[in-house]
């Protein structure tokens, strides 16, 4: 395939979905099929030949799968010369550097990896990120589905670095804490220094609130995913987008700006 037919916006782009029974998957199925510039070539799941998505022909691969698999089916979309979107959890700085790795042998490829595809989890990061270095204190409460395989979210994790990074830049050390005698857990997980409680519960989809706190206020962030369709502009945004920004992008911010 030449970049001319790549990057022609009249041409449909030609989109394969990983884990298209999942969840989020058949989600993305439905999005991508009712999007009149994109046409779904490949839905392939568990046990089904990756192959065939490449077979199809497709220009990107959408991937909501599981941390476990998803570097390998990163690995061959590079290969293949197939741009990525990725929503899947799971990914270190380590994994973004092997990811980076593998871009430099094919400078072409773009992969997009967001943790999270909603335009309102997205500013609540941002937001977040913008608070941080004026309050003293600060915690971080995920609340998700109770099939759900990773605790925190990927979502909390990134907010956690942002925070952590903002925190370092502004001088602040650690938020005040006198706890000296704890039930394992009940402060929950440290993740940059930034506490970090998971909830899980029959009901709930996506949620997280953001607490700052500092001498007689407090303010709370906080961003609700009621539906997976939520999630779907940020990702119809991203296919359309990765085909022009080879390399590795992290995050929406810089498809949103
Ligand atoms: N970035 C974002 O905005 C969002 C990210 N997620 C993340 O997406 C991932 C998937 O979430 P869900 O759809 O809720 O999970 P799910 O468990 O419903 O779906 C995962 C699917 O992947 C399939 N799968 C497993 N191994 C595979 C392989 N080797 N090849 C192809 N398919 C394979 C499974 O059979 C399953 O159908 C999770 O990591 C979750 O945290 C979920 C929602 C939003
Ligand atoms: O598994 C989910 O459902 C979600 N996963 C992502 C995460 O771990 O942050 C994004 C969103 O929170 C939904």
């Amino acid at each position: 395939m030449t970049d001319e037919q790549e990057k022609n916006p009249a041409e449909p782009i030609r989109v394969g979905v990983l884990g298209a029974r999942g969840r989020m998957g058949a989600e993305v199925c439905k999005a991508v099929d009712a999007a009149a510039d994109m046409d779904l070539v490949a839905m392939v799941d568990q046990g089904d030949w990756l192959f065939n998505a490449s077979d199809a022909g497709a220009e990107v691969v959408v991937d909501f799968t599981t941390p476990d698999v998803v570097m390998d089916n990163l690995h061959w979309c590079i290969d293949q010369g197939i741009n990525a979107v990725v929503g899947t959890t799971g990914f270190t700085e380590q994994r973004l550097e092997r990811v980076r790795s593998w871009l430099e042998r094919k400078p072409g490829v773009g992969v997009v990896i967001a943790p999270n595809f909603g335009i309102g989890a997205v500013l609540m990061m941002q937001f977040a990120a913008r608070a941080a270095r004026h309050f003293e204190s600060v915690e971080i409460i995920e609340q998700h589905h109770p099939r759900k395989l990773d605790a925190p979210s990927g979502t909390a994790t990134h907010t956690a670095r942002l925070i952590a990074e903002a925190r370092v830049a502004a001088g602040l050390g650690p938020s005040p804490d006198a706890t000296k005698d704890e039930v394992p857990g009940a402060r929950g997980a440290e993740i940059d220094g930034v506490r970090v409680h998971a909830v899980r519960a029959t009901g709930l989809v996506a949620h997280q609130e953001v607490l700052f706190g500092t001498t007689g206020e407090t303010l709370t962030i906080r961003h609700d995913s009621y539906d997976r369709a939520s999630f779907m502009p940020g990702v119809l945004l991203a296919v359309r987008a990765v085909r022009n920004r080879p390399g590795l992008t992290v995050g929406l911010d810089a498809l949103l700006d």
